[in-house]
């Protein structure tokens, strides 16, 4: 049987007996114990052929079986004497094959087991008595074979269905003279015949529309009848005469199916499995997109590194602008400062180089100077008065210093002198302390002003236009010469070289009037002593004019030098 064979190849098989009832379809199919049906024999074969490619091929074969009664489909090989026939319904599968869920598969391996369950199967069937056939099929009978194939070389799976069909009889109810339930099953039988002889013309026609859903046997032979499978139908005629009528229709209905092409046939592969490739394909198209949506969002992440990257190198480039900016500040600032340093060097060591002639001169031991000093301010005639009240410290130190370690304040001109009213010179020294900020910045040395003046200590509401001046300086923060600046950070110390003139208390006003006020004063300002050699003024560049009361400074000396040569000349 080549049909047959072709169920292991992989392909759709449909076996089914046509004809009239009584005329042997059921004996076709089944057979006997010493007569084999069709069902049995074909199995059998099946199994040969299965032993015969082991070495090749690898198969499962599972039996079905199912009977349509009344157009209800019921499962023979489930043992529900007791419990009530389970409903079953045809479902049509994603793969397009109709599929019964819940239809017991028995898995077989053997004929012996195929046979035993076909037995069982019979014994379940519906079956009647009527005039034609003392057990005639009142249902379509349909067994069910699966066999799963799978090749062991190149692994390729097949999934075929061998159907043997046992199909009701058609027969003339009036002739049988059926009643009640037989009547009404012979109703269904003829539907159903007269569903696949419709089904048998359309396929035939080659028309667009194939009937398959009008009865359950052609809905459940859908793919064996028109689909791509190969299909072989038994005609069973009645060799009586009187069953001619019969007979010709069973034979039209034959020459009908006969003329029915669907095609070629083709292979069935597995369904799980190419659902299951399928199910893998998908599977690559979903990564396929989140792969590339990773890609899209490793791609963004990129730009905005790139981007955070040159942002990064611009504020890199900059910090480096600005920290070349500030070396080339801070070498600007050090060279200034060099330059300030330099500069104040030169003039200490100038003031240190007079001061020690003038010591040579005197021979009195230089002053070691504790700190380094600026030159001395151009000193002027005013002075202020020190005000009572308002004891900071720029004010104390205006007040009379008594205390002989200042290197600036003139020793007493005695002991006598002590408690007695009269008039002082004084100098005061107005030394400048550095902010932090700027001693940070730049080192300046403290900076002094001498400033001498005569001011009776006995009457502190007189002031001398010095005072005046000094008071106005304080007020308006502004003090000595027109570059010096006061500066509320700095601290003024000032120091007072008391006066020896014994004058009285009005002539201190005499005494700075006669002190001569030009745009270059001296430096110092201060009183000589009253008689020769009764008072060493403590620091040698303080001279004190006694004669002329007024306050010495160097300059001046060398300007009253002059003027003494260019008189001497003119003279
Ligand atoms: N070839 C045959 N050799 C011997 N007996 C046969 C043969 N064909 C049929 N019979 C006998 O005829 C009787 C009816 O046969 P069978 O039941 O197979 O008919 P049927 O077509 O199936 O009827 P129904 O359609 O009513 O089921 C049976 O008793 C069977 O043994």
């Amino acid at each position: 049987m080549p049909i047959v064979t072709s169920v292991l190849d992989g392909y759709n098989v449909c076996i089914f007996a046509y004809g009239q009832t009584g005329t042997g379809k059921t004996y076709t199919m089944e057979g006997t114990p010493e007569n084999r049906g069709v069902n049995y024999r074909t199995l059998e074969k099946l199994f040969t052929l299965c032993n015969d490619r082991s070495s090749i091929m690898r198969y499962e074969l599972f039996v079905s079986m199912l009977e349509v009664y009344n157009e209800k489909i019921r499962d023979l090989l489930v043992d529900n004497s007791n419990q009530p026939a389970k409903k079953l319904e045809i479902k049509q599968s994603s793969e397009g094959t109709q599929e019964v869920p819940g239809l017991v598969e028995a898995r077989v391996s053997c004929t012996d087991e195929v046979w035993e369950l076909l037995k069982s199967g019979s014994r379940v069937r519906s079956v009647g008595s009527t005039n034609a056939n003392e057990l005639s099929s009142r249902s379509h009978c349909l067994l069910r074979v699966t066999f799963m194939g799978e090749n062991l070389i190149n692994g390729q799976r097949t999934r075929s269905h061998l159907w043997l069909v046992d199909l009701a009889g058609s027969e003339r109810v009036g002739r049988i003279e059926v009643e009640g339930e037989r009547l009404k099953e012979s109703q269904f039988i003829n539907k159903s015949l007269s569903a696949l002889g419709d089904v048998i013309s359309a396929l035939a026609s080659k028309t667009s529309h194939i009937p398959y859903r009008n009865s359950k046997l052609t809905h459940m032979l859908q793919s064996s009848l028109g689909g791509d499978c190969k299909t072989l139908m038994f005609v069973q005629i009645s060799p009586s005469a009187a069953d001619l009528g019969e007979t010709l229709c069973s034979l039209n209905f034959a020459s009908r199916v006969r003329a029915v092409e669907n095609g070629t046939a083709r292979k069935q592969p597995d369904h799980a499995e190419l659902f299951k490739y399928k199910q893998l394909a998908e599977k690559a198209k979903h990564d396929e997109k989140e792969t590339k949506k990773l890609q899209d969002c490793v791609q963004s992440l990129q730009l905005r590194l790139a981007t955070r990257e040159h942002f990064c190198r611009s504020l890199q480039e900059k910090v480096r602008d600005l920290e070349n900016q500030l070396a080339e500040e801070r070498k600007t600032r050090l060279k200034q400062e060099n330059r300030a340093l330099a500069s104040i060097s030169t003039q200490g060591a100038l003031s240190s180089l007079n001061q020690a002639q003038k010591i040579t001169a005197d021979k009195k031991p230089p002053l070691a100077p504790t700190k380094m000093r600026l030159p001395l301010r151009r000193i002027t005639n005013f002075m202020t008065v020190p005000s009572p009240v308002a004891p900071n410290k720029t004010r104390k130190s205006i007040l009379p210093v008594v205390d002989e370690d200042r290197e600036n304040i003139s020793r007493p001109l005695g002991t006598a002198n002590k408690g007695k009213t009269m008039l002082k010179a004084r100098r005061g020294s107005i030394a400048v302390r550095a902010t932090p900020s700027e001693a940070s910045q730049v080192v300046q040395p403290k900076r002094r002003a001498s400033i001498a003046t005569i001011r009776p200590e006995s009457n502190a509401n007189m002031r001398t236009p010095l005072q005046s001046s000094t008071a106005q300086l304080r007020t308006n923060r502004v003090m000595g010469r027109q570059s010096f600046v006061w500066d509320p950070q700095r601290v003024w110390r000032t120091s007072r070289v008391s006066s020896p003139l014994p004058q009285k208390e009005t002539s201190g006003v005499a005494l700075v009037e006669a002190t001569p006020v030009g745009p270059r004063s001296s430096k110092f300002r201060g009183s000589p002593p009253s008689q020769p050699g009764s008072w060493k003024p403590k620091h040698p560049t303080v001279v004190a004019l006694q004669k002329k009361q007024l306050v010495w400074s160097p300059l001046k000396l060398r300007g009253l030098k002059t003027n003494k040569r260019k008189s001497l000349m003119s003279t």
